[in-house]
């Protein structure tokens, strides 16, 4: 589990203990503890595992989503639940003074308002996904399936294109296969670490991506190696559509942590058809070797 986004909610972390806070101040200052005897437990049970699940969404929606308005409608409609859920929990050990039957009175209206707040976020998430939808679409293109994804790119890993090129292949359709190699890599993470060297993978990644159509599918192949699926392509297009890649990640003028002096990095690249008549294993070697000798030439 990553929990690196839960401390960029700082503001709503603060806002969910003071009003949890509040809740067992309300009790404690008004309420007097029952005897043991009259604790109804199963309902202490039940209600206590609405507060603690309600609670646990609020930690979830923190270490998955970055700050922003849905973000804070969220949190804000669950925390103005589990103030209610918490009064209803700390009910059970609790009876009132007649001055004070207030709180049990108006314990349920923040859980109302929190609802509220929580289905209009919940609207807007709808409308966030959509946008999300359609920036994804060239990279999620037949379907969903997070195991195959690479984290650091959020690309499609080899074994999914494997997949879908060999779906091509028996489909008989007409495709081609670009593969695209960093220029000395290793190097580079020498230079500039290998959190940088993340950072590059991240960034030329959309950049392939915003290259490509919608049908097209970009995967990371192994380290600093892609490979793009273009189906129904002929080689003289998929050879101009390398040139196009290789030119515009050229042309990346990449910052390395806070200076502001621009690198710019090269990669090659190798184009093949995908032939139903040869295996996918043969093809990779063959564009592989393709990229070897490239390289040879450019040292
Ligand atoms: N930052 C980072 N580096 C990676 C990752 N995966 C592989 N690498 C690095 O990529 C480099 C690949 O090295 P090589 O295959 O020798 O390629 P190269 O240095 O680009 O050399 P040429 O391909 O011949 O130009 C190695 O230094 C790996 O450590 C990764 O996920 N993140």
């Amino acid at each position: 589990m990553n929990f690196s986004l839960l401390f960029r909610h700082q503001g709503l972390l603060a806002f969910v203990v003071v009003i949890l806070t509040l809740a067992m101040t309300l009790c404690t200052l008004h309420g007097e503890l029952k005897p043991m005897t009259s604790i109804e437990w199963l309902d202490v049970v039940g209600e206590g595992s609405v507060c603690l699940l309600t609670l646990c969404w609020i930690f979830a929606v923190m270490i998955s989503r970055p700050p922003g308005q849905v973000t804070t409608l969220l949190v804000v409609g669950l925390t103005l639940f589990s103030f209610s859920a918490l009064l209803d929990v700390i009910d059970e050990f609790t009876h009132y003074s007649n001055a004070a039957t207030w709180l049990s009175l108006v314990e349920s209206i923040p859980a109302a308002v929190g609802m509220v707040v929580m289905s209009f976020a919940l609207y807007l998430w709808h409308q966030e996904q959509l946008a999300l939808n359609r920036q994804l679409q060239r990279r999620e293109l037949w379907y969903r399936s997070h195991e195959q994804i690479d984290v650091i790119t959020q690309l499609y890993r080899a074994d999914y294109w494997r997949d879908r090129a060999s779906t091509l292949q028996e489909q008989g359709v007409d495709a081609s296969v670009i593969v695209l190699d960093i220029n000395d890599f290793s190097e580079f993470n020498l230079r500039y670490g290998h959190q940088e060297g993340d950072r590059f993978l991240r960034e030329i990644s959309q950049l392939i991506v915003m290259n490509l159509r919608a049908v097209d599918l970009a995967c990371r192949y192994a380290g600093d190696r892609f490979v793009i699926l273009l189906p129904d392509t002929g080689m003289p297009e998929a050879r101009e559509l390398a040139d196009q890649l290789e030119r515009s990640i050229r042309n990346v003028a990449f910052k390395s942590g806070g200076q502001t002096t621009a690198i710019f990095h090269s990669v090659r690249s190798a184009c093949a058809r995908l032939s139903q008549h040869s295996t996918l294993a043969d093809l990779m070697s063959g564009l592989n070797r393709q990229l070897d000798e490239t390289s040879r030439q450019v040292a």
